[in-house]
């Protein structure tokens, strides 16, 4: 049985926090966090991974687990989306100390970016080097199938080019430099190692690499919307990802991302289908035996070659 965590001082879901959305968090509230778990936790974690839509069996492949509802967690958002139970899940995976995030924060939550990205610089603080983000994707590229995998070579940040960024506002040295980098964003020995699990596991012809773009959301795309994406070079669309994959390499982190194509994006007028979230879920669900073989082999692989 799992153990639940709870937390007297922050019951009933009274308010946990005074900021509104300007004030970001300071490095003292996420010391905070981080301290408020690892006081809790008997082992510190190195991989953390982040769940996508309908994806939390990633979490329940866990042993050994310890369970924080985000609720009980000092200046945690709260999940909203169904197929995102809202629980951190601390665990062994082969033996491997991880922590999980059974569910996410999106921007259409009405979370802005820095507090949907706040758990991986809570994670960095706990002792996480290495992070798997996973998310459910419409694919965009016409070799891709509903069920397949796609590691992330690269992500166009459609929010950032309006000026949205979780790096926003001003920046704390202890985290981060003002300016990061993020040509290497993702970790090219975690790719091609993803490939070769892929290969190992039978399932080589559903992995491909690509390019992930990610909305604001919660609406899915118009026609015109996604024929334009497709020619600027993306080939899955999401709504998350892209601002925890910005604050975790802020903090150098290794990251590796993925996505579940849940959907064929619908570039044509005459196709009468529509995109829908039980369909993502239900995708996420069918493929849960292999996600989790899939990142269990990563997370062996990790914690046996701890990529840069
Ligand atoms: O959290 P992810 O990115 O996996 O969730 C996707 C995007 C939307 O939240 C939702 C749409 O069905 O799934
Ligand atoms: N668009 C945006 N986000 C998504 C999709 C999609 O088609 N499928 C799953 N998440």
């Amino acid at each position: 049985m799992p153990q639940v965590c709870t937390n007297n001082s922050h019951k009933n879901g009274a308010k946990k926090t005074d900021m509104n959305n300007d004030e970001s968090y300071t490095y003292e509230n996420l010391s905070e966090t981080a301290e408020f778990l690892l006081t809790r936790v008997p082992f510190k974690p190195s991989i953390g991974i982040i769940c996508g839509s309908g994806m939390g069996c990633l979490a329940d492949a866990l042993e050994n687990k310890k369970e924080f509802p985000y609720e009980i967690i000092p200046h945690f958002p709260v999940s909203t989306v169904p197929g995102h139970m809202g629980k951190l899940v601390f665990g062994y995976l082969s033996g491997i100390p991880v922590v999980c995030m059974q569910g996410r924060f999106h921007y259409y939550e009405g979370y802005p970016l820095w507090k949907c990205a706040m758990p991986v610089r809570v994670m960095k603080l706990i002792g996480v080097s290495h992070l798997i983000a996973s998310n459910a994707a419409g694919g965009l590229n016409d070799k891709f199938k509903i069920g397949d995998i796609m590691l992330v070579k690269d992500h166009i940040n459609m929010l950032g080019f309006a000026g949205n960024n979780p790096l926003k506002g001003p920046n704390d040295e202890r985290f981060g430099p003002r300016f990061p980098p993020m040509n290497k964003a993702y970790n090219r020995e975690l790719i091609d190692q993803g490939k070769k699990v892929a290969r190992e596991l039978g399932m080589g012809g559903m992995v491909h690499e690509g390019t992930y773009t990610c909305l604001g959301g919660p609406n899915f795309e118009t026609v015109a919307e996604l024929r334009m994406l497709k020619m600027l070079g993306a080939d899955a669309v999401g709504m998350s990802t892209v601002h925890e994959v910005i604050t975790a390499r802020h903090c150098d982190m290794t990251v590796l991302a993925f996505s579940l194509i849940t959907n064929i994006c619908i570039t044509d007028y005459e196709c009468h289908d529509k995109p829908n979230h039980e369909e993502v879920m239900d995708v996420g669900k069918m493929r849960q035996d292999t996600l989790k073989l899939f990142v269990k082999k990563l997370v062996e692989y990790i914690a046996q070659h701890n990529p840069q």
